[in-house]
């Protein structure tokens, strides 16, 4: 692992920002979809009774997501979420305002028309008294509906400018409050859920995808509740002028509805389809395109493997992206030319029934737009639902992510850390085992370090040895048996409390994008703008004079996230992990595999720092050096996850056991 590239169990004890745990390895996106739980192409139902049932499952789920997006965006801003939904109904209305005032116009014009073909004074015609025996002119009556109609149509744009504010700040503001939302459980929860992929997937989902999708479900929503209003204002209007043809108007659309149901149920199966492949390519892409994997890539010459991989699923999306687009293009198709055949025959009727004089010309407008607007009303349906339907799935997941609970919480009555803290440690018959592993990390292990004692622990690769200090910052609860701070079981005291006790690095430390300074503070709140410690600790962690040396000093920003940040060695920043580490002044002091990435000379250098630091401090260091190892007042072998040996370094060799061996080897391969 390289230094400063990953950052599981640092932020829990730092309380800072982490990046995806190593072991958390990425989805390869060669074998299955990454992202929201749809259905996979071995789940689709081949019937179309079955995808209609489908369907209507979809949609009581969709609709039984609807209050708690309607509560999302109530909380984020209640007067905009008024003001949009205000907005949203009179918006709704325009469209049966406009038609009616162009029947209206029509109407004013054709009477006007005949008053100047047939000579007959307004008023007559007209009978539109004013005051006393004023009367309305017929070009006056026009330009009277013509301003009607500019009113209606100036509300409609200023409503629709004000709901498109209005939906973009809410945007912002609920984005801000779910990504807080996130954030401040994302801090509570367990090291386990950050470590289990699927977890991290969740919660990748919750914090990038899902912030904007409350506001797009709400739109799609809110779109339905306007088609609504101006379907039911339509109707009652036509109902108003002739109810004969309301009934025509609503039976046009009914063919061209069953044609879209039919092919829009198909064509909305086949985008879910569409969208894990999607994402599969995407994730293959960015594997090929981002910096984090560039160097691995190269090396492994995996470029043109990928793309191969790529073009294979872009055939897979090309073929399905063509059926998607028959099935639309059918849908469309039959839906415009039903739609025009239903319109010109309404339009026919009433022309001819406008010639005996039973229907006006506005009639005829009237009914011509109602026709028009109804049948789009009902294509709307469509688009608007499986909008929802898919944003509703984002949701899911970010509730999903909000309703787990940490498992590893304060008890409802901490004990008192015991003041003043000696900092002796008990394991007391610990064994543990990860979540959904076949095999236990620890098993029975039982020892004690007295306080102020220094003791290494060493073993071969997954002995068990970071479970151990993982378990003792609480960061998991032992399956069985019990670890004691001074006495107390861990378990019974507040973790925040016991990890401000214990100063940590481990091996996959975070590199902050931050000051120097700053990556250094990180390690102690409390003492984040506090020069003198900060330089102190940097001296204690073997890195001041690089960062004296800096262009900015201790104020340089460190990291590519910043224009002039400055990139560090894998060393420097275990240096700096080890400086964060140090200024906290914690009794105990855990370190796993501080040196990993030193250079002879600096290891040296620290272990003889170290040897001053953890004078008066518990500490627990684990190696794999015998270098340092040796040095430590006592050293435990753990082997299988069980404590085999321990003892000084003299006894363990004495003994002529694992350590012997595991000594031996090393100095062998040092010597050649
Ligand atoms: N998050 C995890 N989930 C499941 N199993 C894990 C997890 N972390 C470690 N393990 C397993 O637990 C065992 C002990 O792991 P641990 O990291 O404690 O070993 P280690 O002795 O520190 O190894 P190394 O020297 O390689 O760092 C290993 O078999 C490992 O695969």
């Amino acid at each position: 692992m390289m230094p400063g590239g990953g950052g599981g169990i640092e932020q829990f004890l730092m309380r800072g920002r982490r990046r995806r745990p190593p072991n958390a390895v990425p989805d390869s996106g060669l074998t299955g979809p990454v992202g929201v739980p749809e259905p996979r192409p071995t789940d689709q139902p081949t019937d179309l009774r079955s995808r209609l049932r489908r369907m209507r499952e979809s949609v009581s789920g969709t609709v039984r997501g609807l209050p708690r997006v309607f509560r999302l965006t109530w909380g984020a801003s209640k007067p905009l979420t008024v003001t949009i939904v205000v907005a949203t109904v009179v918006s709704g209305l325009v469209p049966t305002a406009t038609a009616y005032v162009a029947k209206l116009l029509m109407d004013a014009v054709v009477q006007a028309i005949q008053v100047h073909t047939t000579g007959r004074p307004d008023q007559a015609v007209l009978g539109v008294p004013l005051v006393g025996d004023l009367y309305l002119t017929t070009e006056g009556k026009i330009i009277g509906v013509a301003v009607i109609q500019l009113v209606i149509l100036t509300v409609s744009s200023v409503v629709r400018s004000v709901i498109t504010i209005s939906q973009q700040l809410l945007q912002e503001r609920m984005t801000l409050t779910i990504r807080h939302q996130v954030m401040a459980h994302a801090a509570q929860m367990h090291l386990e859920f950050f470590e289990g992929s699927t977890s991290y997937d969740l919660m990748r989902q919750a914090s990038q995808e899902a912030p904007s999708r409350p506001m797009s479900m709400m739109n799609s929503a809110l779109g339905l509740v306007q088609t609504a209003i101006t379907f039911a204002s339509m109707i009652a209007l036509l109902v108003a002028v002739s109810p004969v043809l309301a009934v025509v108007a609503l039976l046009a659309p009914l063919p061209a509805f069953i044609s879209q149901s039919r092919y829009g149920a198909r064509s909305f199966f086949l985008n879910t389809l569409l969208s894990p492949i999607r994402r599969r390519m995407d994730y293959l892409s960015s594997l090929v395109t981002t910096d984090t994997y560039a160097k691995e890539v190269k090396l492994f010459g995996l470029g043109g493997y990928l793309t191969d991989r790529f073009d294979k699923l872009g055939k897979a999306h090309y073929a399905r992206e063509r059926k998607l687009i028959r099935q639309r293009t059918v849908a469309s198709t039959g839906w415009s030319m039903v739609s025009t055949f239903a319109g010109s025959l309404i339009y026919l009727y009433i022309a001819l029934r406008a010639v005996t004089g039973e229907l006006t010309l506005g009639d005829l407008t009237l009914f011509t737009t109602a026709t028009t607007q109804v049948q789009a009303a009902v294509g709307g349906l469509f688009s608007g639902f499986s909008g929802m339907y898919e944003n509703n799935l984002y949701l899911d997941t970010l509730y999903k992510f909000l309703a787990t609970k940490p498992e590893i919480t304060a008890p409802a009555e901490p004990k008192p850390m015991p003041e003043p803290l000696r900092g002796h440690i008990t394991f007391d018959r610990v064994s543990f085992a990860y979540p959904g592993a076949d095999e236990p990390a620890l098993r029975d292990v039982s020892f004690e370090i007295s306080p102020g004692e220094t003791v290494a622990v060493v073993g071969r690769n997954g002995a068990g040895k970071s479970t151990l200090i993982k378990l003792l910052c609480r960061l998991y609860d032992p399956t069985e048996g019990r670890i004691l701070l001074d006495g107390v079981d861990i378990r019974d005291l507040d973790p925040a409390d016991l990890r401000a006790r214990i100063s940590a690095m481990f091996q996959d430390h975070v590199s902050y994008q931050a000051t120097a300074a700053e990556n250094i503070g990180l390690g102690d709140l409390d003492h984040l703008t506090d020069r003198p410690l900060i330089e102190d600790a940097a001296r204690r962690g073997g890195i001041a004079d690089r960062i004296e040396r800096l262009p900015r000093g201790f104020d340089s920003p460190l990291g590519r996230w910043f224009d002039e940040g400055v990139s560090l060695s894998g060393g420097e920043w275990q240096k700096i992990a080890l400086a964060r580490a140090f200024i906290r002044d914690a009794p105990i002091l855990v370190l796993d595999e501080p040196t990993s990435a030193l250079d002879a000379q600096a290891e040296h250098d620290l272990f003889a720092r170290l040897r001053k630091l953890a004078e008066g401090r518990t500490t627990l260091y684990i190696s794999h050096r015998f270098s340092t190892v040796r040095q430590a007042d006592r050293i435990l072998l753990l082997e299988l996850g069980q404590l085999a040996e321990q003892g000084t370094h003299e006894e363990l060799m004495d003994l002529d056991g694992g350590y012997a061996e595991l000594f031996t080897l090393q100095a062998a391969a040092y010597l050649g």
